[in-house]
């Protein structure tokens, strides 16, 4: 229990009615979760607004309302208290609730189209192996050190941040890595929160669909770095041409890293094998397990961030060199000479960073075959531009479902076809079920050839009108390997 005037510490009130020194059991934006005393904060959205389940939240036992608008009628025993923003009262209400755990972990937040789990999880990796009792907060999972919480969002809600957040305090956590998402700052799920740092990785074309503009899109991430406290760093990739803005309005330090353009954490690509890449930092030749160029972009970032954060170098350099990336990108599985590579890539950017990379270890007329859908209920300006990398990396491109969610997987594979020139529509067939796509693709192989099965990465299901069915690339391509090779 807490008091509710406590709570509201720093929430930028409008007005109040009622007794500001009620006890709150509980923070909730959802109607459906509110239990006995809680507070319940009516939060716009993009599907509904909270403002419209006051009433069902005051049946479910609240006894304190915060919202933007007040309703038309008050009830005597309620506390009404009216904020500016309530996406970010929420934040600061639920960091305040938890007894703000930001203050007592270094929380660094990293954004960017691409590269933000890798990132998160490597830095949680290092810091771990540093001797370090670390959280992480990301697509693929949350965990306190090894422990394993299940992650829903790249950034959870508002109310889970900080109770996870909690979470790690208690267990002694010291750092914390997450993902800032651009839906996640904009909706304010950070608001409240203390950061030690940003980070940001890349922007290229995704998430048109919520954002509207590309510049929109821009200004999201920009966000991050525009409320950033003076005492927190930012690391921006210089080689990014939107790099230095998002640091334009920043009041902590920045720095830079990058592969090309002058920064202050920099390396030169020596060797890029399908074994891992040859880095020069600063006169030191490293190694590291992680493949294709972008993810010397990953690894500097990590770089950047440990440093940064008061970490020695060399240390950082030994003890990075040992560690794997996320589950799910770049995941090799080689099969009767056959080699599939499972990798997340979802994004025009990352499908061609991904591709690139595969072609580049050809050696031979070996065939690249590219299985790969788009999302349904996400941006639909993306799905040709995939489609049309796809065709033109590879010696053929399977079109399938991804996760359709509520669309018809049929009008997504449409949309990815219009990406397709005339010439090249022979390279090409369309395949709506996964399954049956990654398996005509193993048919078609031969040893030696190369199965790139994008967009999925991690993800151990498939969406279907509102229902997770389960659905794992490595475990398909693992099983169908294995029978049609009679390995
Ligand atoms: C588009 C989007 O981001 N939506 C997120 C948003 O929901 P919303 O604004 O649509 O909510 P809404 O359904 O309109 O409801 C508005 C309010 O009414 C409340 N409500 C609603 C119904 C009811 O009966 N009672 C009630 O109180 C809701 O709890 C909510 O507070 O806020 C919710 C709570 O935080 C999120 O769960 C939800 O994520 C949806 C499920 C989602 O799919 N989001 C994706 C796009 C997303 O966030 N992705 C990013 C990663 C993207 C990337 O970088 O690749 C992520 O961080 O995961
Ligand atoms: N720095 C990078 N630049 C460009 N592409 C990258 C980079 N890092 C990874 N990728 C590609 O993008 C895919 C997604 O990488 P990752 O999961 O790290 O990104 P993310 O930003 O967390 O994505 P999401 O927004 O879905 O959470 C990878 O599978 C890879 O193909
Ligand atoms: N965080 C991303 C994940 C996309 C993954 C891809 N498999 C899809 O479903 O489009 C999103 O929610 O847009
Ligand atoms: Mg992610």
């Amino acid at each position: 229990m807490n008091v509710l005037k406590d709570i509201l510490y720093k929430v930028s009130l409008t007005s109040t009615i009622g007794d500001m020194e009620r006890r709150v059991s509980d923070i909730v934006f959802d109607s459906r979760k509110v239990s006995a005393n809680a507070a319940f904060v009516a939060v716009p959205g993009t599907q509904v607004d909270g403002h419209d389940f006051i009433q069902t939240a005051l049946e479910m036992g609240a006894s304190t309302v915060v919202c933007e608008r007040l309703p038309e009628q008050l009830k005597e025993d309620v506390t009404y208290v009216q904020v500016v923003s309530s996406a970010k009262a929420l934040g600061i209400m639920a960091s305040n609730f938890y007894g703000n755990p930001s203050d007592k972990i270094k929380v660094v937040a990293v954004t960017g189209t691409n590269g933000k789990t890798t990132t998160v999880t490597l830095l949680h990796q290092l810091f771990v192996r540093m001797g370090y009792s670390t959280g992480l907060l990301s697509t693929v999972e949350n965990k306190i050190n090894e422990e394993v919480i299940p992650s829903t969002h790249t950034t959870p809600d508002a109310v889970s941040v900080q109770a996870l957040l909690r979470k790690m305090v208690d267990a002694g956590c010291t750092h914390c890595f997450m993902e800032a998402s651009s839906h996640a700052i904009v909706q304010e799920r950070i608001a409240g929160l203390k950061l030690a740092g940003a980070v940001f990785t890349n922007i290229t074309h995704d998430h048109l669909d919520y954002h509207g503009t590309f510049d929109e899109y821009i200004k999201a991430k920009k966000k991050l770095f525009d409320e950033l406290p003076k005492d927190a760093f930012a690391l921006v990739n210089a080689d990014d041409k939107r790099g230095m803005v998002m640091v334009q309005n920043c009041k902590g330090t920045y720095q830079t890293f990058g592969l090309k353009s002058a920064a202050d954490f920099k390396a030169k690509i020596l060797s890029n094998t399908l074994e891992g890449l040859e880095l020069d930092i600063n006169g030191k030749l490293i190694w590291f397990r992680m493949i294709g160029s972008f993810n010397a972009y990953n690894l500097l970032g990590v770089l950047g961030v440990a440093v940064l954060l008061g970490e020695d170098e060399e240390e950082v350099l030994r003890q990075l060199s040992g560690i794997k990336g996320a589950k799910g990108r770049f995941d090799r599985i080689s099969i009767g000479g056959i080699t599939a590579i499972v990798d997340y890539a979802h994004t025009p950017d990352a499908l061609d960073n991904v591709l690139k990379t595969i072609n580049a270890f050809r050696t031979g007329n070996e065939q690249l075959i590219t299985v790969v859908g788009c999302g349904g209920n996400r941006d639909k300006t993306k799905r040709p531009t995939m489609a049309k990398i796809a065709v033109s990396e590879s010696t053929k491109a399977i079109f399938t479902s991804d996760n359709p969610r509520f669309e018809e997987p049929m009008e997504i594979l449409r949309d990815m076809q219009a990406g397709v020139g005339p010439s090249e529509v022979r390279k090409t067939l369309t395949i709506e079920d996964r399954r049956e796509a990654i398996k005509t693709a193993i048919m078609l192989s031969q040893k030696g050839d190369i199965i790139l099965i994008a967009g999925k990465g991690h993800e151990d299901y498939q969406e279907i009108k509102g229902v997770k069915h389960h659905f794992d690339d490595a475990e398909v391509a693992t099983e169908l390997l294995t029978q049609l090779t009679g390995n």
